[in-house]
């Protein structure tokens, strides 16, 4: 299916999903991932010539868009909390693996317009995920967060999926957070703001590897401590990576 948004048209490949599965969106600035989420959202397909208007499959979702909503923001963090999500943080479950985990105690009597940019995106983020739903839109997590909140918003997103049995979709630019949170991930590829396909989910590797290649860097693990590290272009490594088409390394 596509999408058509003022110059930009978005190819959108068939593919699966399972339950207790985070698929990553990679992709470059412009290449239509905030577009398919927000299809996964609810915004309409294009209705090709001469066939019948295409729906989207209906999904219960839960929706954190990439900017931090502007609404409600006379109201206290506790107020949001007991009216958005008045379930989900009484349950003993949701308390242990989200409120916990991501402080959001500490800011319960704050006004939500007065909170830093990475203290809001926890309480968005803690909203989200409190929100009954089978499908659960998370648009970069990480924007405003430190090194040690990224950490933390990757490992509470992961438990509550595999916990709760649901699927996420994320959008994601860290690519340590990415490589953490993907079971399987979406490439978007083309020419950026213009014409641009996103693929199947397919395995991490096959769309890092694709990813990487159309940004022409390859990734080693540094030996220390296991993180990904790029390789200095044109390096003995760099180029004996991408003779074998190696851009990504996974240990198996
Ligand atoms: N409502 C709209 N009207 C017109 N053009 C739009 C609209 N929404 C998005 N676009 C255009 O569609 C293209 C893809 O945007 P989108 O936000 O989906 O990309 P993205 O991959 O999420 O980018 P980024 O990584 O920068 O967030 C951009 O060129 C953008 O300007």
């Amino acid at each position: 299916m596509t999408k058509t948004r003022g110059d930009f048209k978005l190819r959108v490949r068939e593919g699966e999903f399972t339950d207790s599965q985070i698929i990553v969106m990679l992709g470059e600035n412009g290449t239509g991932k905030s577009t398919f989420i927000k299809m996964l959202a609810g915004l309409k397909p294009d209705v090709e010539e001469g066939s019948e208007e295409l729906e989207m499959p209906q999904f219960s979702v839960s929706y954190k868009p990439q900017d931090i909503p502007h609404t409600e923001l006379e109201f206290t963090v506790q107020q949001l909390i007991h009216t958005k999500i008045p379930n989900a943080f009484k349950e003993p479950q949701f308390e242990s693996i989200v409120m916990k985990r991501l402080n959001i105690e500490e800011l319960m009597d704050r006004v939500f317009k007065e909170l830093s940019g990475g203290e809001k995106q926890r309480v968005v983020l803690a909203l989200c995920l409190g929100k009954s739903a089978s499908i659960y839109l998370i648009d970069e997590p990480s924007a405003f967060l430190d090194s040690e909140q990224r950490i933390i918003a990757s490992q509470v997103i992961k438990k509550f999926i595999l916990n709760a049995k649901k699927t996420a979709f994320v959008v994601e630019h860290d690519f340590t957070m990415a490589t953490y949170l993907a079971d399987k991930v979406i490439v978007f590829e083309g020419d950026p703001s213009v014409d641009c396909t996103a693929s199947s989910p397919q395995s991490l590797r096959s769309g890092m590897n694709l990813f990487l290649s159309h940004l022409n860097i390859t990734f080693r693990r540094d030996p220390t401590n296991f993180r990904p590290r790029i390789n200095k272009l044109d390096s003995i490594k760099d180029r004996e990576q991408k003779m074998a088409g190696c851009y990504y390394y996974l240990d198996d």
